[in-house]
């Protein structure tokens, strides 16, 4: 089967340098791009490597006849959706072409953030990551019985019959859901969710008991403890599924709401520092490498000043969505005030991840802004990139990076500068 990759789309229109022009503009924010104007090549380079989405972008009434037989080879083999440029189509022509397979239509000329916009929607959806659930049983036939019903699910389960494991495999794997058995041989099911309970970053965390128990008091004692829910054992596997379900993607919106930026979905303040403490002591005991990046935008109040707050706004979000696809798996990305923006790149040394910035950063400053009856203009960003040295804390690695921003507004803007502990930034990046 063709390898899909999730930042490539494939351009298929007529005219060559309409194609080229998009291209260009999905690349800034980290898209992999290629156009193709013979469909024979489209199909041919699917086969060999199938796109996230395909954008169909042909003008003209020769190749609105040709369409209805290339459409649905393009969607025999599309993993993604087919999306399709359109200008004034009636109606009963979009439906007859979501017929032959196009899922999406877009207005021509194209609105290129509303694209991306919409292709980040498409994103978030053809990759939903599995549930992570985190069973505590003393049975091994029972912890057996779950791992298979949920993991058939497609959920990522995590077990141990050993309560006092339940700390560290909390810590390790980030589970979405506990599931506690309420009778173990040792300690009980509520004593384990109290311990759990007290810890404050786990406090969110639902605990669903699971027990042979019946007893409506016994069951009201053990939510009063702390759980959320509670199952009976021989219940059928998909009321299992459904429940379990549920409650992970309560948890996960909940969560998403706490620890992302509304504007720009990339982390908040608060938890990409608490990503960076985590990250900084994992370094360390791994004796790996990790850069942390300060980002801002340059002259931001300029322009919001001249061109609207909503201008401002979209600039913000051409960035966070740069920075979101353009940065290896790995990276921690958040918005770290207004129109600032930090970065944690575990494994990745400081030159590199320099690089990695500076390459984000011209994409950037090429890319024309605008918002809905504003003239286009562009934008900017300084950046300083700072590595973990030995004996560093979080705090003192952040002000590093902060130095070296500092340095790289005070040069002119526009640039990446690397930290160094003699003062002088060194490693700088140019305009
Ligand atoms: N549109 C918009 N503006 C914001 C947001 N958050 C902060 N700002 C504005 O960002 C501006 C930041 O300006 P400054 O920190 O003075 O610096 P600057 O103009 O970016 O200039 P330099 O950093 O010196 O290049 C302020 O005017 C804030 O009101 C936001 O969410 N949206």
């Amino acid at each position: 089967m063709a390898r899909q990759s999730s930042a490539l789309i494939y351009l298929f229109g007529a005219d060559r340098a309409a194609l080229a022009l998009t291209g260009q503009q999905l690349a800034v924010f980290g898209f992999e791009v290629q156009s193709f104007d013979r469909v024979a090549e489209l199909l041919a380079a699917m086969h060999s490597a199938s796109p996230f989405a395909v954008l169909v972008d042909t003008v003209g009434a020769d190749v609105i006849a040709q369409l209805e037989t290339q459409i649905p080879l393009i969607k025999r083999l599309a993993h993604g959706p087919i999306f399709m440029a359109i200008s004034g189509e009636p109606v009963s022509r979009q439906i007859a072409l979501m017929r032959l397979g196009v899922t999406d239509f877009v207005n021509r000329p194209l609105d290129i953030q509303k694209l991306v916009a919409r292709l980040d929607q498409q994103l978030d959806q053809s990759a939903p990551e599995p549930y992570r659930v985190l069973v505590v049983d003393d049975s091994d036939a029972m912890l057996k019985w779950l791992e298979l019903t949920l993991g058939r699910a497609g959920m990522q389960v995590h077990k141990t019959h050993d309560p006092l494991d339940v700390l560290l495999l909390l810590e390790r794997h980030k589970p979405e859901i506990v599931i506690l058995d309420v009778y173990m041989p040792e300690y009980e099911g509520d004593e384990m969710a109290r311990i759990i309970r007290q810890q404050p970053r786990f406090d969110g965390v639902p605990i669903v008991f699971l027990s042979t128990e019946t007893n409506r008091p016994r069951q009201l004692m053990a939510r009063s403890m702390g759980g959320d829910d509670f199952l009976v054992k021989n219940m059928p596997p998909e009321e299992l599924v459904a429940v379990v379900s549920m409650t992970c993607e309560r948890y996960r919106r909940l969560r998403q709401w706490m620890t992302r930026d509304s504007l720009t979905l990339l982390l908040n303040h608060t938890t990409l520092i608490e990503s960076l403490e985590t990250a900084v002591p994992r370094a360390v005991r791994e004796q790996d490498v990790l850069s942390f990046v300060m980002i801002d935008i340059d002259h931001f109040k300029n322009i919001n000043d001249q061109y609207g707050h909503m201008a401002g706004d979209h600039v913000i979000q051409s960035l966070a969505r740069l920075l979101r696809l353009g940065l290896p798996p790995g990276a921690l990305v958040g918005r770290y005030g207004g129109e600032e923006f930090a970065i944690v790149l575990p494994g990745v040394a400081p030159l590199h991840a320099a690089h990695l910035i500076d390459a984000l950063r011209q994409r950037f400053a090429a890319f024309p802004q605008g918002a809905e009856k504003v003239a286009t203009f562009y934008a900017s960003f300084s950046a300083g990139v700072a590595p973990l040295q030995p004996g560093q804390s979080a705090q003192q690695l952040v002000e590093a990076a902060d130095l070296a921003l500092y340095d790289a507004k005070a040069r002119g803007r526009n640039q990446v500068l690397l930290y160094s502990a003699t003062g002088s930034p060194s490693g700088a990046q140019g305009k």
